[in-house]
């Protein structure tokens, strides 16, 4: 022996792949050899006890794993986190790994029930900055970092574990003597990795690869410059060697069946603090908090939505209450308890779960966080931004609706504190109180209520997007709709861009006003400019639509038209004057029916009625966006991008594009509001006025 320290292991007596509770033992139950895992583990013991004192712990029967006795609980001074396993295949072995430390005279903590922690199988301490890394994801869960931070009085940084075969820390993760750390980076989410390369060097940083790995490398016994390991391959080997460590393999395959090896065999039982802890941080950055969520929870998939994002974003959770509403109407009830790693994850997580209609679960007594503005145009860091979701901010114990509700906004409380804003950065003066954080600030979600759903118009689409095959469909909802608005004196805005014109739609668009089922018109310089030139000279682009043909001198015409309504002054005039006799423009014109054109670099001319002020641009858009029942954005990625941008959940938007990755970013704002079709807008368009004829004329149809 060598060195002072004690490990703790347990003989193989009862040793077996008996079930299977990692990926592992998929396969091994009942496929290893007693004998030969006893020589493995008698030689791991001799190599051991070369170099440490190494205590036993009395196998039991019925309790397989108990070999792996990294598993009994963590160790520090005085002081032993008892294991509370996940799997109750493991939960009989803690009462006697219990009884063993304290024969030992180790004080027990154990944690409360159902909060899972597997010991030293899942946290390591760094051999330099004496912090603890401890593991969450599979086994153990995170909101059993905070007692470990409190009981031990050490630093915790916690890891996600994302590859199912490397469920414990000690299986990808060996933090070795002088700082150094030997590790297989895939096996933890890309923020777990960036709090590793943090803490570590990347001097000190042994990177594994894949097929070390898959041989337990990282599960590693180290003894000062010593490190036991199964086999590994010659280029680790010459990588740790490098390092100034000493490798001393030994074959431990008949361990690896049940998805443990050198390290998992032993558990250190002779912990010192390490003195100060590097960083001055907080012991555990584990924060919790607890949200609600109510709505038709499991039709919509908002609880799995829900659940999976706290994940991805490297938290976990524990669903405290579901209340699964009776009746086909009543709606459900979720309480779940969020843990995150970090202040700023939760701030992500709690974002997210906003956005889907949670409320944090104090909501009646929370208060919104608010800070001036202290300088025009600039919020304070940390303002709420927000979605297209009506939001409601807590302000002196009431709850208030904001007003011009849109997404990418600060909410500014007035000075009374009666009433609460969307307002663009831009727009913020000193003196506006903003909300910072996420208390006191709730999105309302409509609950879709299963019968309403099914009356709803697009629902059969849900938010999808459509196939080719299935246009006509659509467009017969979408026409359907569309009449509905009309008769009822609702408001449909159309924005558009030049494709309309050189695919043969703009007399269907032009039918479509003159009819009376458009409200407001919004596009750019190139939709007017198209529309006009077809209307004077048969062109689009120079291109004769009808023959389709380029006329010759034709790719001047556009600017023709542009010269020409210039000298009118505007589109209006054009029109008045007789210059302009069909088309978009001018049953707009003849229509009255408002239109803004807003401008971009690319603009030829441009034309007198094009806004070349951007904000004033984006201003004169919302104002037309405001009270629309329904958005059809027509094959321009600008303008319905930026008009989707502006628009409250509420409105309905159907956009059309022959691409579907345009048409997927618009219709994918997680609501049945949204729909997607991909398809030539020019057919789109002349089946959309088929239709709305066919609705117009029931004679028609029936002869
Ligand atoms: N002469 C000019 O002044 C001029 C000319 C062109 C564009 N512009 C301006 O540039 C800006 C961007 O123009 P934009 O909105 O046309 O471009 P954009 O790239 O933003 O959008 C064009 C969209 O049309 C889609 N599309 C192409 N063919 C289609 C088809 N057959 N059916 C359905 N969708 C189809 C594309 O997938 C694309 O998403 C606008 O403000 C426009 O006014 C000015
Ligand atoms: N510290 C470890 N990685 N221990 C390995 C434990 C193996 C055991 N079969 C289990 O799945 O629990």
């Amino acid at each position: 022996m060598t060195s002072p320290l004690n490990y703790l292991m347990c003989a193989p007596d009862h040793y077996d792949v008996d079930y299977v509770i990692n990926p592992w033992m998929e396969g091994n139950v009942h496929k290893s050899s007693r004998d030969r895992a006893v020589e493995q583990w008698q030689k791991l013991y001799g190599v051991l006890k070369n170099l440490v004192n190494v205590e036993l712990v009395t196998p039991e029967k019925g309790w397989p794993d108990m070999v792996f006795t990294a598993n009994a609980g963590l160790v520090l001074g005085d002081k032993a986190v008892l294991s509370r396993f996940l799997h109750k295949e493991r939960q009989g072995e803690e009462p006697y790994f219990k009884a063993w430390f304290e024969s030992k005279g180790f004080t027990v903590y154990e944690l409360p029930k159902d909060l899972p922690f597997e010991g030293a199988g899942d946290a390591l301490f760094d051999r330099n900055g004496g912090w603890l890394w401890a593991g969450y994801g599979f086994r153990s869960e995170l909101d059993a970092h905070p007692y470990l931070a409190k009981w031990l009085d050490v630093e915790v940084l916690s890891l996600r574990l994302i590859d199912n075969r490397f469920y414990h820390l000690d299986t990808c993760f060996c933090p070795l003597t002088g700082g150094y750390l030997l590790y297989y980076p895939p096996a933890f989410d890309s923020y777990s990795n960036r709090l590793i390369e943090m803490r570590v060097p990347v001097e000190k940083r042994i990177v594994i690869e894949e097929a070390d790995a898959v041989n337990f490398a990282c599960n590693a016994v180290n003894v000062d410059r010593h490190v036991v390991m199964n086999k590994i391959s010659d280029r680790l080997k010459q990588q740790i060697t490098n390092c100034g460590f000493n490798v001393i393999e030994t074959p431990l395959t008949e361990f690896l069946k049940a998805g443990g090896a050198a390290k998992c065999l032993t558990l250190r039982t002779v912990e010192v603090p390490v003195g100060e802890s590097v960083a001055v941080a907080e012991p555990s950055g584990v924060e919790a908090r607890i949200v609600e969520l109510t709505g038709h929870l499991l039709d919509s998939g908002i609880i799995n939505r829900a659940l999976d994002l706290v994940t991805d974003n490297g938290g976990s959770f524990q669903v405290l209450e579901f209340n699964l509403g009776e009746q086909r109407q009543s709606t459900s009830l979720a309480r779940i308890r969020i843990s995150a790693p970090s202040h700023d994850l939760m701030e992500t997580i709690m974002g997210e779960l906003i956005e889907i209609g949670a409320v944090l679960q104090d909501r009646d007594t929370c208060a919104a966080n608010l800070e001036p503005v202290l300088q025009d145009g600039v919020a304070p860091d940390d303002f709420y931004v927000t979605t297209i979701y009506p939001t409601d901010a807590c302000v002196d114990g009431e709850w208030i609706r904001c007003a011009n509700q849109r997404m990418d906004a600060a909410i500014a409380i007035s000075p009374d504190g009666k009433t609460a804003t969307c307002k663009l950065l831009r727009d913020l003066v000193v003196g506006d109180r903003v909300v910072v954080g996420y208390d006191g600030v709730r999105t309302v979600r409509k609950p879709e209520a299963r019968e309403n759903s099914k009356k709803e118009e697009f629902s059969f689409m849900g938010a999808g997007v459509s196939s080719e095959r299935r246009v006509e469909l659509v467009v017969e909802q979408i026409a359907w709709e569309l009449r509905q608005i009309r008769d009822r004196g609702g408001k449909l805005v159309v924005s558009c861009g030049p494709v309309v014109v050189h695919t043969g739609g703009a007399p269907h668009l032009a039918y479509l006003i003159r009819e009376g089922y458009v409200q407001s018109m919004l596009g750019g310089n190139a939709i007017a400019v198209h529309d006009m030139e077809q209307a004077c000279m048969g062109t689009s682009l120079g291109v004769d639509l009808k023959r389709g043909i380029s006329v010759k001198g034709g790719h001047r015409h556009h600017l023709k038209v542009i010269n020409s309504v210039r000298r009118y002054g505007n589109i209006h005039n054009a029109v008045k004057a007789g210059f302009v006799k069909t088309g978009v423009m001018y049953e707009c014109v003849t229509n009255n029916i408002p239109f803004v054109l807003a401008g971009s670099i690319r603009d030829d001319g441009p034309l007198p009625d094009t806004v070349m002020d951007l904000l004033e641009a984006q201003r004169l858009y919302s104002e037309q966006i405001r009270g629309a029942d329904m958005i059809l954005m027509l094959s321009s990625m600008l303008h319905s991008i930026g008009v989707g941008n502006m628009t409250p959940a509420g409105v309905k938007m159907v956009c059309v594009d022959i691409n579907p990755a345009v048409v997927t970013k618009l219709s994918d704002r997680g609501s049945v509001e949204s729909v997607g079709v991909v398809t030539d807008v020019g057919l789109f368009l002349s089946l959309l006025v088929q239709q709305l004829k066919k609705l117009d004329s029931p004679v028609a149809i029936a002869a």
